[in-house]
This record gives structure tokens, C-alpha cells and sequence, in this order.
């Protein structure tokens, strides 16, 4: 039974990496006992399982079979306290926020263990002097790796924590400072119960450990005093014991446990219990007070974390958010990224796209007349009526005044067909408008005879185009313009012979729109689309890629280990994003509308709360990927795999690639496509955010709440599978 002078025990520690069939075997029925109030030296060559074996201490990592007792209890049981507030844990790695200063890091881990910001200030005071700690206000990435250290320790210190678990805390320090470490080390466990346990590669400083644990490949060789070690291998130092027990152990990779000598096998804290590491008050305790003390202790634990829990959450998310904000704020290029790129983005999409094509080359022909001067003479007349007859002449110009009219038009003039046909399968031109020789008479013909007039005059009052049709938008753009003015040259002919204005219109009245008017920009109708898309994969691309860093650098399992749940870290991020995303979201749709005078005849605030559930939508799909994708190249191929077909099949985006080349309209879809779509995060919303804009429709219409209703589904969706990605990772 583990005693209450025992902190730690270890009976029987198998742990593995990789598959069952395939493990690496990294602890090989380890057993290990730290008591109270003692340093305990955990020494072994690189790569033996020392931070695997601590890192299943503070319940970072589980054994696969054998069991770890931390005060009496498993890490990891509610109400522990480890991971948490009893355990200070200072990794190998810095494991600090790189854009927080000094004073910000210490305050962040102190706020984390449940501290108020006086008791922080205190003890911080006293750590600057006892660590040397750099200037408070510098940012840790000022800082040396000598410095980072010291404060990576200052924050393992800053809760009096009941055991100090320590990853190689004197790499990089100067032997003064490294002395002054051990020196206060050795203090602190004398004055209080603080145990110790600590890993080095300086094996002889290790010397001032009350006992030492001498790992190879998983299992402790010797767990011993220094002294007694030296002893029995008749050394001088502990290095020489350590070669010593490694070289009788052989190369081997794989110790047979069964093998190792008893005394050293067993390894128990009995042997270390020979040494007078704990005060005589406390070695005077009896077992059975002990007892009833670590029980009570326990109860007051279960207890004080139930009564602290608010105020501990509280201050966990305010401590992560504060975490966030400065991370964020520090980092130029994070700003950039929120707040410039979707105004770069939208200025980019306004001035590229759904503008009206300019300058488009027409080349024109007529052989109605040899030169086209005779289009400038100013005597020259096109429509004369006498007598109830109309005549018509070189009305041809009268086209082309039209065309000029329209201002995309560039007019080629061509004085043959050949050349302009030579030109346009040179692509210098888009194509080339024909008029016939006697175009005009033929055109006069056709009005006062109508349907008597002759199958020549007919063809020959027909102008004729050929148009490249490679660039498809263009085409059809340079068709209705040229329809349009045709329609127009009509008009005036038809004014000037004085005939009924109806002659010359279709048989067919488009009336006043019931939505939108009959010139919607393409851009207005875009754009809902456009903007939705972008803010979505802009959050989820910063999400991924702060979550990943943040695992990377050892913050978020630091985090973890100083008692922060993954539930309270996920909130705390997701509060941050949110706030983030309805700035951003205002920022866009005030941009959009005072700068690209986009019209909204629905509410402006629904429109906020829609993209920034979007955004929302889009963070937590990031959070996703970080979940299941171990580095930022992974997660940038997960976003962007997942960009391409999400844009593809979406409705709206179609028509953007359809300018650019790549699309068919959605109604080319098969229909089981079709309902598929509809349920991308997308889809419906953009056609929200279209019916909000265009048809002012508030959130009791289905074609506005079912958009809603489907990025809160995805919302869901993606929470859920973030929260079981997290689980399953911890
Ligand atoms: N997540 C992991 N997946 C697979 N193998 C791992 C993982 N973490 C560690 N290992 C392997 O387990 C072994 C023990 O690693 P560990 O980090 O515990 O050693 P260590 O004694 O702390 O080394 P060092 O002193 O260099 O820090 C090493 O061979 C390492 O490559």
C-alpha cells in the first residue's frame, strides 16, 4: 500500500508506442517510488523513456498495463489535482508562448492554477530575485534559451505545487545558476513536503539528489542514494556507476527484466527510505496518522475543487483568452490575416470580376460603300421619307454609330472581308461584323413589302457576325451588345420613316422585375457567395494553424498538465474566434457597402450574424483539421483538398468559375448531386445571405432560417467530431 510519505509509485510500468503487433517498447516493467520531501534524479542516456515515464506521471500519457499512484491516487481521477494544481511540470521543451512577456507568461500559468493576481504578483516577486528572471516586460522571444528556461521554471514554481516534476530544467544554465537551482531545490523539500523529481543529463549534479534512478531501455537498473550507489560500484561518481551498470547490461536493446540483479530490480523505495531526506517531524508520523491524513486530504482536494471550479474556469478561460488576444495581437501577419485579407480579397473580387468587359476588338466590313470615310461626310443621308416611301442609304453607318455608342466596342474598320477574317483567326480581333452590299436597299425593301419581299432581298438585308466563341462570357457579351445594337438602329429607322414603334419589337414584353432589377450587377449577385466562402476558409486556415502551432510548441499538453481541460481550452479559443469573426464580419459588409456601394434591402445586423456563424462554421472545421493533422503541411493539404470540391459544388461559386473557365451551371448537375449540395456549409446560406440582401426577407422565411438551420447543423457536426478527436488525441 502506498504510504502517505510516498508522492509517487510506479508498479510495474509497461508502455509501448506503435501498434500492438509492432510495439516499441519504451517502459518494461518499470517500478519507481519518489518519496515526500525528497529530490529524486532520474538519469538515463537519450531516448531510454524518461519523459515518457514523466509524462505518464502527470497523466499526459497512459501506461498500457502496470499502474502509477500520484498522492494514492491515479492521475487523471477527478479531484486529483494532477494534472493540475498539485504538480508543477516544466517540460523539455520551452513550452511558453512566444509573443508573451515575461510577466504576462508567469501571470497566465499562476491564473491557470487557480490564483488570484495578488498571490501571483508575490510570489512572482520572489522568483524574479531567486531565478534571475529577465526584465518582466520582455517577450519570451527576446529572451535567451538560458532565460526561457528560467522562466519555464518560474512558471512550474508560481503555485507551490506539491511535486515539482522537472525535464532537464538546468540544460543551458550557467553552473552558478544551476548550483543556486539545487541549492533552493534542496530547501524547498527540507522546509515543506515538496517532492522532486528530476531529469538530467549533467549526471554528477544529480549527485545532490536523495536518490537517483539509473534507466536503460525502459526499466530502472538501480534506484539508490548517490552514496550507496557509489558504493557498490567502488566509484568515485555517479557517471562512473551509471557506465559501469550500462556495460554489464550489454548493447542489448531489450533488458530481461527477470534478469536484473534482485536488489537492483526491485528497487524500492525502502533503500531511499534509508536516507534522512525527511525532517525528523515528519518521519515521527505515524502510518496510521499518514493514512487518515492522505484520505483526508483527498476529501479536502474533491471538496476545494468542487467550490473553486467557477472561479478556477473562470479565470482558466480568462487567463486562455488574454493567451489568445496577445498571441493574435503580437502577430503582425494573424492581424493581416483577419482583418486586411478580406478587404485585399473583396477589392480584388469588385475590381476583377463582374465588371463590364471593355475595349472588346470588333472588326467591321461594308460593302455597301469602298471607303469608310464616306460614314463622316457630313452630307451623307441615311433616312429620307417622301411620299409615304422610306429610303434607305449606307445605313450601315447608322450601325456603326450604335456600336460607337456602347462604349465596349472597339470598331476595327476593315476595308474587305479577307482581311478581317485573316485577323480574327489571328485572334487580334474577337470576330468581325459583315454588311452586305446592298444592305440598305434591301432593308427598305423588307419594311414596305414585308412578307412579299423576295428570298434575295431578305438574305441580303441580314448582317452577318462571326465571333471567336473560345472565351464564352465574351461571346455571349459581344452578342447582346450587338443584338442591342441592331435593336436600336432599327428603332431609329423605323422613327424616322414614322412607322408604328412596334413593328420593329419581339412579340415578347419582359415587365418590370418582382426581385432585383433587369441590370443586377453580376457582382451583387456574387458576391453573397464570394464573401461567405472567404471568410470561412480564412478562419478555419488560422484556426488550423494556431491549434497546430499551439501543439507544437508544447503549450496546449503544458496547458493540460497545469489542469486546463481540452473543453475549457476549446471554449477559450472559440470565445476569442468569435469575437474575431463578428469584427471581421462587420469590417466586410460595412467595406463592401460603403466602398463597392453594394445595396442590402434586408436587415444589415442578420446579415452579420449570419457570416459570422459562417466564420464560426469555418473555425471549427479548422479546429477539425488540426485535430486529426499532426503539421501545418498536413492541415494546409486537408483545407485545401476540402476548398476545392466545397467551392465546386457549391451554387454560386460555379458561376465565378465559369468565368474563369471551369464551371457548368448547377443545373447541369445530376439531380442526386443536386441534393447533396444543398447540405454544403454553403449553399443554402449564400442563398440566405442572397434572399436577405435582394428580397429583404427576415429570418421567418424557410429560404432564410433552412441556411441558418444548416451551418448550425454543420457547427454540430464539426464540434462534435473536434470533441472526439481531442479525447481520443489526450
Ligand atoms: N509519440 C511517440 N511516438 C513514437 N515513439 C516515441 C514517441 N515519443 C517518444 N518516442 C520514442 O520513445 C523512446 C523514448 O523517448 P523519450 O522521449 O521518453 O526518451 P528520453 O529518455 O526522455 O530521451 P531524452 O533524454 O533524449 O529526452 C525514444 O526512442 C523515442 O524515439
Amino acid at each position: 500500500m502506498t504510504s502517505s510519505a510516498t508522492a509517487v509509485e510506479v508498479r510495474n510500468g509497461y508502455k509501448y508506442y506503435g501498434s500492438k503487433s509492432n510495439p516499441k517498447i519504451v517502459l518494461n516493467y518499470l517500478n519507481m517510488s519518489v518519496l515526500r520531501g525528497s529530490i529524486y534524479g532520474l538519469l538515463g542516456a537519450s531516448g531510454c523513456g524518461k519523459t515518457t515515464l514523466l509524462s505518464c506521471l502527470v497523466g499526459q500519457r497512459r501506461l498500457n498495463t502496470g499502474d502509477v499512484r500520484v498522492f494514492g491516487v491515479k492521475p487523471g481521477m477527478p479531484g486529483s489535482g494532477v494534472p493540475g494544481i498539485r504538480v508543477g511540470y516544466m517540460p523539455q521543451e520551452i513550452a511558453l508562448v512566444e509573443e508573451m512577456s515575461v510577466r504576462e507568461t508567469i501571470y497566465y500559468f499562476g491564473r491557470i492554477y487557480g490564483m488570484t493576481d495578488e498571490r501571483i504578483y508575490e510570489k512572482f516577486k520572489n522568483l524574479c530575485s531567486l531565478l534571475q528572471l529577465p526584465p518582466t516586460g520582455q517577450l519570451i522571444k527576446k529572451c535567451s534559451g538560458g532565460q526561457q528556461r528560467r522562466v519555464s521554471f518560474a512558471c512550474a514554481l508560481i503555485h507551490d505545487p506539491e511535486l515539482l516534476i522537472l525535464d532537464e530544467p538546468t540544460v543551458g544554465l550557467d553552473p552558478e545558476l544551476r548550483e543556486k537551482i539545487w541549492e533552493f531545490l534542496i530547501e524547498t523539500t527540507r522546509s515543506n513536503k515538496l517532492a522532486v523529481i528530476i531529469t538530467t543529463h549533467y549526471i554528477e549534479e544529480a549527485r545532490q539528489a536523495n536518490c537517483i534512478g539509473l534507466m536503460r531501455n525502459g526499466v530502472l537498473l538501480a534506484e539508490d542514494t548517490p552514496e550507496n550507489i557509489m558504493r557498490r560500484f567502488e566509484v568515485n561518481s555517479v557517471e562512473e556507476a551509471f557506465l559501469i551498470l550500462s556495460q554489464r547490461q550489454g548493447d542489448s536493446d531489450v533488458i530481461d527484466v527477470a534478469q536484473l540483479p534482485r536488489a537492483d530490480y526491485q528497487a524500492t523505495s525502502a533503500i531511499c527510505d534509508g536516507v534522512e531526506v525527511i525532517d525528523s517531524a515528519i518521519e515521527k508520523e505515524s502510518s496510521i496518522k499518514d493514512q487518515l491524513e492522505m484520505e483526508d486530504s483527498n476529501k479536502e482536494h474533491k471538496m476545494k475543487d468542487l467550490r473553486e471550479w467557477l472561479f478556477i474556469t473562470r479565470g482558466r478561460i480568462k487567463a486562455l483568452m488574454i493567451k489568445n488576444f496577445v498571441q493574435l495581437s503580437r502577430q503582425p501577419s494573424g492581424v493581416v490575416f483577419m482583418l486586411l485579407f478580406p478587404l485585399i480579397d473583396l477589392t480584388c473580387f469588385y475590381l476583377a470580376i463582374g465588371r463590364t468587359p471593355q475595349d472588346l476588338k470588333v472588326g467591321l466590313v461594308s460593302e455597301e460603300f469602298s471607303k469608310w470615310e464616306t460614314c463622316h461626310d457630313p452630307q451623307l443621308r441615311m433616312v429620307s421619307a417622301f411620299n409615304e416611301t422610306c429610303y434607305l442609304s449606307n445605313t450601315s453607318c447608322l450601325y456603326v454609330k450604335e456600336l460607337e455608342a456602347m462604349n465596349h466596342i472597339n470598331r476595327i474598320f476593315y476595308d474587305n472581308l479577307e482581311d478581317a477574317y485573316r485577323d480574327a483567326k489571328e485572334a487580334d480581333i474577337l470576330g468581325y461584323v459583315y454588311v452586305p452590299h446592298n444592305f440598305s436597299q434591301s432593308m427598305q425593301i423588307l419594311i414596305e413589302y414585308g412578307r412579299n419581299a423576295d428570298d434575295e432581298d431578305i438574305a441580303n438585308a441580314e448582317i452577318a457576325v462571326r465571333l471567336d466563341m473560345t472565351d464564352r462570357q465574351v461571346s455571349l457579351f459581344l452578342e447582346q451588345k450587338l443584338r442591342e445594337a441592331f435593336g436600336n438602329y432599327l428603332k431609329t429607322i423605323i422613327n424616322e420613316c414614322n412607322l408604328p414603334a412596334s413593328v420593329g419589337n419581339l412579340p415578347i414584353n419582359f415587365q418590370k422585375p418582382i426581385y432585383g432589377s433587369e441590370d443586377t450587377e453580376f457582382q451583387q449577385f456574387v458576391a453573397p457567395g464570394v464573401i461567405m466562402t472567404m471568410v470561412f476558409f480564412l478562419a478555419t486556415l488560422m484556426t488550423a494553424s494556431v491549434f497546430i502551432s499551439e501543439r507544437l510548441d508544447g503549450i496546449w499538453d503544458r496547458s493540460l498538465v497545469a489542469g486546463v481541460s481540452t473543453t475549457q481550452m476549446l471554449w477559450a479559443h472559440l470565445f476569442t474566434q468569435l469575437i474575431i469573426m463578428i469584427i471581421q464580419s462587420t469590417e466586410v459588409i460595412v467595406f463592401v457597402g460603403l466602398v463597392f456601394d453594394t445595396y442590402n434591402r434586408g436587415s444589415t445586423l442578420l446579415l452579420i450574424f449570419l457570416l459570422s456563424l459562417n466564420s464560426f462554421c469555418g473555425m471549427l472545421f479548422g479546429l477539425l483539421i488540426s485535430v486529426w493533422c499532426k503539421s501545418h503541411t498536413e492541415a494546409n493539404f486537408s483545407a485545401t483538398g476540402a476548398f476545392y470540391p466545397m467551392i465546386i459544388l457549391c451554387e454560386y461559386f460555379k458561376i465565378i468559375l465559369y468565368i474563369i473557365g471551369l464551371l457548368w451551371p448547377l443545373e447541369g448537375m445530376p439531380t442526386y448531386l443536386r441534393k447533396i449540395v444543398v447540405f454544403f456549409p454553403f449553399t443554402l446560406s449564400t442563398t440566405s445571405a442572397r434572399n436577405i440582401i435582394e428580397k429583404g426577407w427576415d429570418l421567418t422565411h424557410p429560404d432564410v432560417y433552412n441556411g441558418f438551420l444548416v451551418i448550425l447543423a454543420w457547427i454540430i457536426i464539426f464540434f462534435s467530431f473536434c470533441m472526439i478527436g481531442t479525447k481520443r488525441n489526450t
